[in-house]
């Protein structure tokens, strides 16, 4: 169980999370939606603790995050970040098995079951067969999955991913939340396709100007009200025909 309680956090004068409180139970995959600057990166830092808020608590399975021991926390919780990259010349196994780092005795050996971890992670985001390329020979899609791995890999508590479909195609963008889904990890993530969190999330969190708008599952959350609120957007919103869930379709802006 993930939960964010009175979140608020500024800088330079400028408030850019105001008051935010949401909560995952356990094993949800939770959407965190609002526009180009609302906050939703900045939550997910403070979540992992990359950022300390001015004001509020975060908790992870009942323990105030501000209060874990580094290693713990870098156990519990896996962040996937916006533009995750490195400059090393790895190999793409090198890179999975970065996640294994917080459960290594030794610092320098991986054990058979890092690498086991790592290879199974790599079976599930589709890259059976990647483990020894060199990261920088690979495509922005195929990096993002590498990325997924690796925090797969790490086996944590809470996975924190800020927009995990990036770069993906349609394909992928659907075998990624679903695995995400159904690998049962409790998961905020930050998602601008309204469509996938529709489709894949068991709650969603609004947020604009940093502040929580409106909280709950898509079905009652994604009206076309809150899209022309939130969006500026008009659209029209249906009942999927196979999910039972809701499916958006936008309208060209007003010229
Ligand atoms: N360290 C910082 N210094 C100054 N401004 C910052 C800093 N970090 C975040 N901001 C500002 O805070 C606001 C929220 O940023 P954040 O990255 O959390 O938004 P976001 O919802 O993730 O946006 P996007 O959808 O574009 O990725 C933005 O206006 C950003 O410019």
């Amino acid at each position: 169980m993930l939960t964010v309680t009175e979140v608020s956090w500024s800088v330079a004068a400028r408030r850019i999370l105001d008051d935010v409180t949401c909560a995952a139970p356990p094993g949800s995959l939770v959407g965190l939606l609002g526009p180009n600057g609302c906050g939703k990166t900045t939550l997910l830092r403070i979540v992992a603790r990359l950022t300390a808020p001015d004001g509020g608590r975060v908790t992870v399975g009942g323990e105030d995050v501000a209060a874990l021991p580094r290693a713990t926390l870098a156990r519990r919780a896996a962040l996937l970040a916006q533009h995750a990259d490195t400059d090393l010349d790895l190999t793409v196994r090198e890179v999975v098995l970065l996640g294994r780092i917080p459960h290594r005795r030794s610092r320098w050996s991986d054990s058979d079951a890092d690498r086991a971890a790592a290879a199974d992670a790599l079976a599930r985001v589709d890259l059976d067969g990647y483990a020894d390329r060199r990261w920088h020979t690979l495509s922005g899609g195929e990096r993002q999955r590498v990325q997924l791995a690796r925090a797969l890999a790490q086996q944590p508590f809470l996975l924190l991913l800020d927009e995990p479909t990036n770069h993906l195609d349609i394909g992928h963008q659907l075998h990624l939340l679903h695995l995400v889904r159904r690998s049962g990890v409790t998961t905020l993530a930050a998602l601008h396709d309204l469509n996938l969190a529709a489709m894949f999330c068991d709650t969603v969190v609004v947020l604009a100007a940093g502040r929580v708008v409106v909280a709950g599952p898509p079905v009652e959350v994604l009206t076309p009200a809150l899209l022309a609120d939130v969006y500026g957007v008009r659209a029209d919103v249906a009942t999927h025909p196979t999910t039972g869930r809701p499916a958006i379709t936008f309208h060209p802006p007003a010229s």
